[in-house]
């Protein structure tokens, strides 16, 4: 079921009315459907069940307790990239154990932490990380477990700055370099080679760069195999991309059977995916009140309370969001065409440009598919205090999973000299 829908004139998320919602927590607020979430991560489960397999929810996506509590819960494991994110999850109940730590910059405290903790895997990102887990581990009297990330000079076809699987991006290790890589590994005294790693970008509505990724990563396992250097684990990271307007990206269960295809002959590895954005982005919304029109010099503008500090999606990637209003449109109302615009004082604080709608001072509109990238990418810019965020459980209950913050928490931690 979708999770937006009209009913007697109204919007609702799940059963809820978004004026409602607005009204008892005010505005900007960011809403969650748990039932949502879980259907989305559910349909990688089912369409993993024959096979061992582990889901590591991409914690950047959206990092909220209880989003990362319910996905725990469901038996997720999580691929982070901070230690942030690592103290996120163990204060949401997550196994360590399940933990794959990705991210280019891992520092000696991070690594450490990782190690005290006891987490799954290391998804390695250069030759000198590597020789800095051993050294740590080999401090700490312990075996850290790694997987090489391979860039597999792939096009992922997404937008340039989501896309992380070319040979000019900054992450994973080089294609040409993995397997002399892998070969000094092995020598390291601290260092369990447990797993090969990739992932090539984010929003990617086409199987074809999973595909490609995916067999020249195999190539790698097979030369692996060949030199007695034997995996636990192959992790084919996230990326599976989402409708936000009229993209038809292949569903999860058709992008886990096609990858599961090419791994029948790889029957003892155990697969690793990495979603985010497929698992919460339709699962969440973001209301905004209009605070003004302005119609001036052929331009119409709704002037929003929600700007780029709420939700940068569309002022650093001009990504495509869909905007709703909260009273349904009539076929009476007079339209106009608008730049849903924010309070920042940016030229680029526009969250949406062109849309039709029919709208006046204090209306609500819902931005949607604001689930993933949104709050995790907010910030006080222009000392706006973030939003607060609820979840909607049993698709009628709603519940404050973070407090909208206050003045005081814009200063937190700084002094007055
Ligand atoms: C290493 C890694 N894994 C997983 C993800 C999740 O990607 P997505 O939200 O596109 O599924 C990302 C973000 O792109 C990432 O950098
Ligand atoms: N933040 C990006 C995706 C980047 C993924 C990070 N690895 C977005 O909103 O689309």
């Amino acid at each position: 079921m979708e999770l937006l829908h009209y009913h007697n004139g109204q919007l609702l998320a799940d059963n809820v009315a978004i004026s409602e919602l607005a009204n008892q927590y005010g505005t900007p607020l960011y809403v969650y459907s748990a039932n949502h979430i879980t259907q989305q991560f559910r349909a990688y489960q089912d369409s993993l069940k024959d096979k061992q397999h582990l889901i590591c929810y991409s914690v950047k996506t959206n990092s909220n307790l209880s989003v990362l509590n319910l996905l725990a819960k469901l038996g997720a494991g999580f691929d982070i990239v901070s230690q942030g994110e690592l103290e996120r999850v163990l204060k949401a109940g997550g196994d360590p154990k399940k933990i794959v730590f990705s991210g280019v910059a891992k520092s000696i405290v991070e690594i450490k932490r990782a190690l005290e903790v006891g987490i799954k895997c290391f998804n390695v990102e250069s030759e000198s990380e590597l020789y800095r887990i051993n050294q740590i581990a080999q401090q700490l009297g312990k075996i850290a477990a790694i997987s090489l990330r391979i860039n597999p000079d792939v096009d992922a076809k997404t937008h340039p700055y989501i896309s992380t699987g070319l040979r000019e991006n900054k992450f994973g290790i080089s294609y040409q370099l993995a397997l002399d890589v892998y070969r000094k590994a092995a020598c390291l005294s601290h260092i369990k080679i447990a797993g090969i790693d990739c992932h090539i970008g984010s929003q990617l509505t086409e199987l074809s760069p999973f595909l490609d990724a995916t067999d020249r990563i195999l190539a790698l396992v097979d030369k692996l195999k060949a030199e007695n250097i034997h995996l636990e684990h192959i992790d084919l990271g996230g990326g599976l991309g989402v409708c936000y307007d009229n993209e038809t990206p292949p569903s999860a269960s058709l992008l886990t059977a096609e990858l599961m295809a090419k791994l029948t002959n790889y029957a003892d590895l155990e697969i690793i995916f990495e979603p985010g954005r497929s698992i919460i982005a339709n699962a969440g919304i973001l209301i905004t009140k209009v605070e003004y029109t302005k119609h001036q010099d052929g331009n119409h503008f709704a002037i929003v309370d929600a700007g780029m500090n709420d939700l940068i999606r569309p002022a650093l990637y001009k990504a495509w969001m869909r905007v709703l209003p909260v009273k349904e449109p009539t076929s009476s109302d007079k339209k106009e065409c608008y730049n849903v615009v924010g309070p920042i004082c940016e030229s680029s604080d526009v969250l949406a440009y062109q849309r039709e709608l029919s709208v006046a001072q204090d209306d609500l509109l819902v931005i949607c598919s604001a689930g993933a990238y949104g709050f995790s990418m907010a910030s006080n810019y222009n000392s706006h205090p973030r939003p607060a965020e609820i979840m909607i459980e049993g698709g009628n209950r709603h519940k404050l999973i973070r407090k909208r913050e206050t003045f005081d928490d814009l200063w937190r931690g700084e002094l007055v000299l």
